[in-house]
């Protein structure tokens, strides 16, 4: 922050131009700019059906996995166009690691959960246990697990499933972290933990939350992206656009007037 309350705008790690997403003939998100500044929380927010998810799912390429599914324009993530038909998709998705709504450990240990990726990314034998237990802390489950990280990832809790699969995300070292409505599932306190820890992470991620939750983004959000029918209808510092939006639609959406 600056004196005057303004968070200096840091280096953009991804930038989307003019990008349009189509399911078959139908057009889901429409031209949209965004830049996504690194060491920071960007919210989407928008009522449902508005393309969140569907403009987290394009920044990983996951829509790559169904067919007739098309994205145009550019995202640049580190000056290369991910969209490229050249871009390898396996390093692309070890840049961009996501977290889904459902907490989903692999049926394996608390332990093996977080080694398994490790392995497949080369990561040589002897680093494996530091990185199991440097992701653990990253994702500030550690204290919770430490005794018993031989017992299934499927054994803990909901809040505390979703932070392993924090940490297997963070564990191969991405760039940047999706979170698609990562604490739809949790209750209130393991809510609340994960959104410290997603507060933590942004020293040293870049990340994108999707949620329906106004008050989740106001809490760990540095920007907010408003979407509304698959626009990008504004996007700003979280403090403006939910104190003052310059869009009326925006208004009318966070004050609950409509969605
Ligand atoms: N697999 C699909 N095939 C066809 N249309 C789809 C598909 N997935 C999403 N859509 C459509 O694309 C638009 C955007 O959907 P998307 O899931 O991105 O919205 P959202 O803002 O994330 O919604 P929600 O908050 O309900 O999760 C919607 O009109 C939706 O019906």
């Amino acid at each position: 922050m600056t004196f005057d309350g303004v968070d200096p705008a840091p280096k953009p790690r991804i930038s989307i131009k003019n990008l349009d997403f189509f399911y078959g003939d139908f057009k889901a998100l429409k031209s949209i700019n965004l830049d996504l500044p690194e060491n920071r929380v960007t919210a989407f927010i928008g009522p449902s059906g508005c393309g969140k998810s569907t403009l987290l799912r394009v920044l990983n390429r996951m829509y790559d996995l169904y067919p007739k599914q098309t994205a145009t324009g550019e995202v640049l993530l580190d000056g290369e166009n991910i969209l490229g038909k050249k871009v390898d998709l396996n390093r692309l998705r070890a840049k961009v690691g996501m977290v889904f709504q459902k907490p989903t450990p692999f049926p394996m240990t608390i332990h093996e959960n977080i080694a398994f990726g490790l392995r497949l990314a080369n990561y040589a034998k002897s680093e494996i246990d530091d990185r199991v237990q440097a992701a653990l802390k990253g994702a500030a489950l550690w204290d919770e697990v430490k005794d018993k990280l031989q017992s299934s990832g499927q054994s803990l809790s909901g809040g505390q499933q979703q932070r392993l699969c924090v940490a297997r995300t963070i564990a191969v070292e991405p760039e940047v972290i999706l979170l698609d409505e990562p604490a739809s599932a949790l209750d209130p306190i393991s809510t609340g933990k994960l959104e410290e820890t997603i507060h933590q992470l942004k020293e040293q991620f870049t990340i994108a939350i999707v949620t329906h939750n106004m008050q989740q983004a106001s809490r760990v959000s540095d920007r907010t992206a408003f979407m509304y029918l698959g626009e990008l209808i504004e996007e700003g510092e979280t403090a403006q656009i939910f104190t003052r939006p310059r869009v009326e639609r925006t208004s009318d959406y966070i004050t609950g007037r409509f969605g």
